[in-house]
């Protein structure tokens, strides 16, 4: 059998036509010239075997992005798998607004829920005179990010906290963040794929999708220097009871809300 014979039969089955093409090729470093020769040979037992696994994997609604096993972010190819949730286009408009608005040389930053590390690791590479915290609840989250960072060669302390319970004395320029903030009775908006396969823990927070923001307000202001800045990625519905929110906690400074790039509310600055 042809390789395109096999291909052809696999992806009739998916939703989307292209995606066997593109874990393959994504996994397995192929431009797309590699790919049409390859689409010309004859294919192999194994590769079949391993082809048609892949492609029972997508029928079962497994994110591609985990079957690759890694995505861009900003300008970084970060490791991904379950233990994580697979960085957004949105929080790479986030990464950019706290890049255009923040140009100091010396900022001591903390990312808050940083999952593969996306934020704190493309802030560290933009800014490597910054110096970058990242925390976690979750244990397995910062091994991965961990890796990441090695991978990338960025120096980011990693630190095991609920929101910022560990923090004592530490004071940061900006803090960042995008928690969970879907509320647990939305999932009937959300993809098979997301809730199947992302992390429970990196999606759903209680109060609305509001607790982990809630918390941050509370413990944040203990924790920035004077002049210091929040930036929050969030749900598009949540622009208004987030501004108040932070106003509430942060009388003196102004809250704006940004829009992405489809006019969505999307990220809370603090400044
Ligand atoms: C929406 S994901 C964001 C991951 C990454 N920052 C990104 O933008 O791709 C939220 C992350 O917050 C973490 N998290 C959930 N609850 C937390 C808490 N109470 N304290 C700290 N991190 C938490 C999850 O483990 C997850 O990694």
């Amino acid at each position: 059998m042809l390789w395109i014979e096999a291909v052809r039969t696999l992806s009739a089955e998916l939703n989307e036509p292209f995606a066997l093409e593109f874990v393959w090729r994504h996994k397995y470093n192929l431009d797309k010239l590699a790919w049409l020769n390859l689409m010309r040979e004859k294919i192999g037992e194994n590769d079949l075997k391993l082809l048609t696994e892949l492609s029972a994997r997508l029928k079962e609604d497994e994110p591609p992005q985990y079957l690759v096993g890694w995505v861009e972010f900003c300008d970084l190819r970060l490791k991904v798998d379950q233990r994580v949730l697979i960085p957004r286009p949105e929080t790479e408009e986030l990464v950019a607004l706290i890049l255009k608005e923040n140009k100091k040389e010396k900022l001591h930053v903390l990312d808050i829920g940083t999952g593969s590390g996306a934020i704190a690791l493309a802030l560290a590479k933009a800014h490597k005179e910054w110096q970058v915290t990242a925390s976690d609840l979750s244990e397995s989250a910062l091994e991965l990010a961990s890796e990441n960072a090695k991978e990338h060669g960025l120096l980011v302390e990693f630190v095991e906290s609920d929101v910022m319970d560990q923090f004592t004395d530490e004071k940061f320029d900006l803090i960042v963040s995008n928690p969970p903030y879907i509320a647990f009775d939305e999932t009937y908006e959300m993809d098979k794929s997301v809730i199947k396969y992302e992390p429970e823990s990196a999606l759903f927070a209680a109060h609305q999708g509001y607790a982990i923001y809630e918390k941050i307000a509370r413990q944040a202001g203990a924790h920035l220097n004077p002049g210091g800045k929040l930036y929050f990625e969030i749900g598009y519905k949540q622009g208004p009871f987030l501004q108040q929110l932070f106003q509430a906690h942060f009388t003196d400074q102004t809250v704006s809300i940004h829009q992405d790039v489809f006019g969505k509310d999307r990220m809370i600055s603090v400044s």
